[in-house]
């Protein structure tokens, strides 16, 4: 029997530039992403799809639509984001904050006063801010609880502008997180935010997944994320300013709320494919999965050096769990093996023989199990699953990766992991970023010509179990790979 606690949190994530736009007027046409999935030469090139997010879901506009499938299904929580491009078109560089470094020039602290914020209020987006408003009360006024996440990817284009950045380099553009001056605008935006919508906040984030923003963007210029530049220096640095970006936002944020802030992360399972090379693969998870948070909780980490300033400054954990990475023995060194994990085959195996997304993502559920259980150990601090969930047009999968994962984390808060919920991603089709309408995440089915929804079987198994808070009985045989494994 798997049965949830009463108020364990059943619902799922959207993100800003993903979901709002669709219908004519909620564009967003100035930020880095926008002219990264618009330009001619990374489309050609095959970095982006060459779909448009304006195509999109139009949650911008239908957003009651989409609440009210989600009561329907049981859903009590929703993580959603703001489009920091949206609020602020225009550069607030010349807004004052009280900016202290300390001697090696770490910004230790940003202050942003009331009347900052009013500064701020004369540049901003206020229709924009009014209207996400709208879309949050609508939520709220449900009864349900509705957790914002500050930044999900999207830099506004005049503190990012990436084809540029690629074109003449980070020291003759608008550089993003390589520029220390983004710390400060970002806890400018994440004050103002604040400040103006806590009332409808239960839980804050500062920002989703920063390791796959300083990773993808520097390091695996092949996944087409902004700005494609191979530079591992400059993956340190945009490393460094997010989490300061994150330290300082939480800073601000409790200046103008007593919410809980938390950093939603992107999270897998570094997997030992042998017994001897477990210690390896226990120091690739130091390095690799916990360095951030451990540099915002503990105040250091492995490749961070003690800081004062970043101890202490994170009250939950948001994690993003989609499957594992492999690692066995290769000429002597222990490295990541393809064929399992993200390397699975698109609609195809893994190499272990379990079946892998249309994304090519090999389903494995015990990582999950794992992985909360080591954050349970290491952090001792209250989690939520903010993404969990699986590529699958066809919905072949979607029933048996729900029930699969749900046990995982039945069974890791029964060894004590402090888990709230569980927010899958995500409710509907939406714009996947490089792979743009291809990949579709969604219970729901989205006809982005029309904009109609479409139950898919999934979203039945997930309005079973969410309304009543356990896993059926007559549904815990989907959790079995007997029917799906290749022999
Ligand atoms: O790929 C599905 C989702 C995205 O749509 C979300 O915006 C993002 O938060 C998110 N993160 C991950 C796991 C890490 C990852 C990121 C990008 C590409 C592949 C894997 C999967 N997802």
């Amino acid at each position: 029997m798997y049965k949830f606690p009463r108020d364990f949190l059943f619902g799922y994530s959207w993100s800003g530039f993903q979901f709002e736009m669709g219908l004519p007027g909620s564009e967003v046409p100035n930020s880095d992403w926008w002219a990264w999935v618009h330009d001619i030469e990374n489309i050609a090139a095959g970095l982006v799809s060459g779909d448009l997010p304006e195509n999109g879901p139009a949650y911008w506009d239908l957003y009651k639509k989409d609440h009210d499938i989600a009561e329907s299904l049981g859903m009590d929580a929703i993580r959603g984001g703001i489009e920091w491009a949206r609020i602020f078109p225009k550069p607030t560089f010349d807004v004052k904050a009280r900016v202290e470094r300390d001697e090696k020039g770490n910004i230790v602290s940003v202050e942003v006063p009331e009347s900052s914020i009013k500064e701020l209020e004369k540049i901003a987006d206020m229709n924009a801010l009014e209207h996400y408003r709208e879309i949050y009360a609508d939520w709220k006024e449900r009864g349900k609880t509705f957790i914002l996440n500050l930044y999900h990817w999207p830099l506004p284009l005049w503190l990012h502008d990436p084809l540029k950045v690629r074109k003449l380099g980070p020291d003759r553009a608008p550089a993003g997180w390589l520029d220390d001056k983004s710390v400060v605008e970002f806890a400018k935006f994440a004050a103002f935010v604040a400040y103006h919508l806590d009332d409808l906040v239960e839980v804050w984030s500062t920002m989703n997944e920063p390791n796959v923003v300083y990773q993808n963007g520097y390091t695996r210029p092949t996944h087409g994320f902004p700005p494609g530049y191979l530079s591992f220096e400059a993956e340190r640095k945009a490393k460094m300013n997010l989490i300061q970006a994150h330290a300082r936002a939480y800073d601000v944020i409790k200046e103008y709320s007593d919410k809980d802030v938390g950093v939603i992360y992107a999270y897998t399972w570094p997997d030992p494919l042998r017994e001897d090379i477990e210690e390896e693969v226990r120091a690739i998870r130091e390095r690799e999965l916990y360095s951030f948070v451990d540099a915002v909780h503990f105040g250091k980490a492995a490749d961070v050096e003690e800081r004062d300033d970043l101890k202490g400054r994170v009250d939950w954990l948001g994690v993003n769990y989609y499957s594992r990475i492999a690692f066995d023995m290769v000429n002597g060194h222990v490295l990541p093996v393809p064929g399992y994990g993200f390397s699975g085959e698109r609609g195809g195996y893994a190499r272990s023989g379990r079946p892998c997304s249309d994304f090519g993502w090999e389903i494995y559920p015990e990582g999950l199990e794992q992985l909360l259980k080591d954050l349970a150990k290491r952090y001792g601090l209250p989690m939520m699953i903010t993404e969990n969930g699986i590529a699958d047009a066809a919905d072949r999968y979607r029933p048996h990766y729900l029930v699969s994962h749900l046990k995982a984390v039945h069974e890791a808060m029964k060894e004590g992991a402090d888990v709230r919920g569980y927010l899958h991603w995500s409710l509907t089709d939406n714009y996947e970023w490089a792979q743009g309408f291809r990949m579709r995440f969604g219970l729901v089915y989205v006809d982005m010509e029309t904009k109609k929804r479409y139950l898919r079987p999934s979203a039945l198994v997930f309005r079973e179990i969410a309304t009543r808070k356990e896993i059926p009985e007559e549904l815990e045989h989907l959790s079995s790979l007997d029917f799906l494994v290749r022999r």
